[in-house]
């Protein structure tokens, strides 16, 4: 009998609510885990620490942005695959620091892809491109081949990442997809991004007498999910026998104060608390984005049928249920 071979994945970005969640997959699935950040501090471990896998996981050190830490960290691990979801991932921010935002995202893409084809050209990558590059779109849902238009230096930055990475499989013939995610949360997102915010500060404050809610446009619609699904189809698109771009999203999408108005009646939360604060508009928004998963689901096997609201369920369960424990310490 031979012994089954244990498969090495980098993970970029680690530290983020994704990487936790795709580092907890891949650990069930035997993987030996390679974390890769920017500064190896310890809050990076924070979301592993969540699910006590953290003294599974390597931790390295790596500047994306500097080719030879990047060639050097493949030649000393030789991967099987890489999951590249490393980014500065906030839309909001990257209005503010556009060039940081388009180097990071473009250059990174491109040295690990590099890397790739210069070190070993079978590893099979997988790059975290965005729902966002799309736009201003006139025809929804929004399949793979749906023209872009892109609305902020973020989105820019992903289309050009896409198409490096769509470049680099039909010229050198690499293992290298596009999984075009469309927005998802859970527990683990950070409290800059919608639901996590507005779950987060309601279940927080929603005794204080003088607490309101400030946010910026809700008045536009959303295709959104539950991360903990969306990186089974990371993995899933890395293990076909072709490299292939696929979109991953719920197929509706439903208006951000919806999900306000959801979460205020569960928690019992008047509407006058809602305040609308022109500083937390961005210069230009989607105005309402859902995609189309079939092919995800008829190609990958992608099982998912969560409606949004049953995710929110979910998610003022979780953030209750770790309020109080926090509240209790
Ligand atoms: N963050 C934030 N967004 C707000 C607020 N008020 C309204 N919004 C609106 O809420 C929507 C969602 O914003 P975010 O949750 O910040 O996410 P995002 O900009 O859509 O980007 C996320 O999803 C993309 C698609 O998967 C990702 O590519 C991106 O990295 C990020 O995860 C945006 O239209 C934003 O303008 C607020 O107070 N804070």
């Amino acid at each position: 009998m031979t012994a089954k071979k244990i498969k090495t994945a980098f993970i970029t970005g680690i530290s983020g609510q994704d990487g936790a969640y795709l580092s907890k997959l891949l650990h069930e699935k035997d993987y030996k885990i390679i974390g890769i950040t920017r500064n190896n501090h310890s809050d990076s471990l924070e979301k592993l620490k969540f699910f006590k896998i953290e003294q599974f996981v390597i931790m390295e050190e790596c500047d994306l942005l500097d080719i030879s830490s990047v060639l050097n960290l493949v030649k000393k691990y030789n991967p099987d695959e890489i999951y590249n979801l490393a980014a500065q991932s906030s839309v909001g921010l990257s209005f503010k620091q556009p060039i940081g935002t388009i180097n990071f995202n473009i250059i990174s893409v491109l040295n690990l892809l590099e890397a790739i084809r210069l070190v070993k050209n079978d590893i099979r990558f997988y790059q975290a491109s965005s729902s966002e590059m799309f736009g201003k779109v006139s025809n929804l849902p929004v399949h793979i081949n749906t023209p872009m238009h892109p609305l902020s230096p973020y989105a820019i930055s992903k289309a050009s990442a896409h198409w490096i990475v769509v470049n680099y499989r039909e010229s050198y013939s690499l293992f290298a997809c596009n999984g075009v995610l469309f927005n998802h949360e859970s527990y683990l997102r950070s409290n800059s991004f919608f639901v996590k915010k507005v779950l987060q500060e309601t279940v927080k404050n929603r005794d204080k007498s003088d607490w309101t809610l400030k946010v910026g446009n809700i008045d536009i619609k959303r295709d959104f999910g539950y991360s903990p699904n969306y990186v089974q189809a990371m993995w899933l698109m890395l293990q076909k026998n072709d490299p292939e771009d696929f979109i991953i999203c719920s197929g509706k999408s439903i208006t951000l104060r919806s999900i306000i108005e959801y979460v205020f009646k569960k928690l019992n939360v008047s509407l006058d608390r809602l305040v609308i604060d022109n500083d937390l508009m961005r210069p230009t928004d989607i105005e309402d984005i859902y995609g189309d998963n079939t092919p995800a689901k008829v190609k990958l096997g992608w099982d998912y049928n969560l409606d949004f609201y049953e995710v929110l369920d979910l998610l003022i369960e979780e953030e209750l249920s770790f309020f109080s424990k926090s509240s209790n310490n």
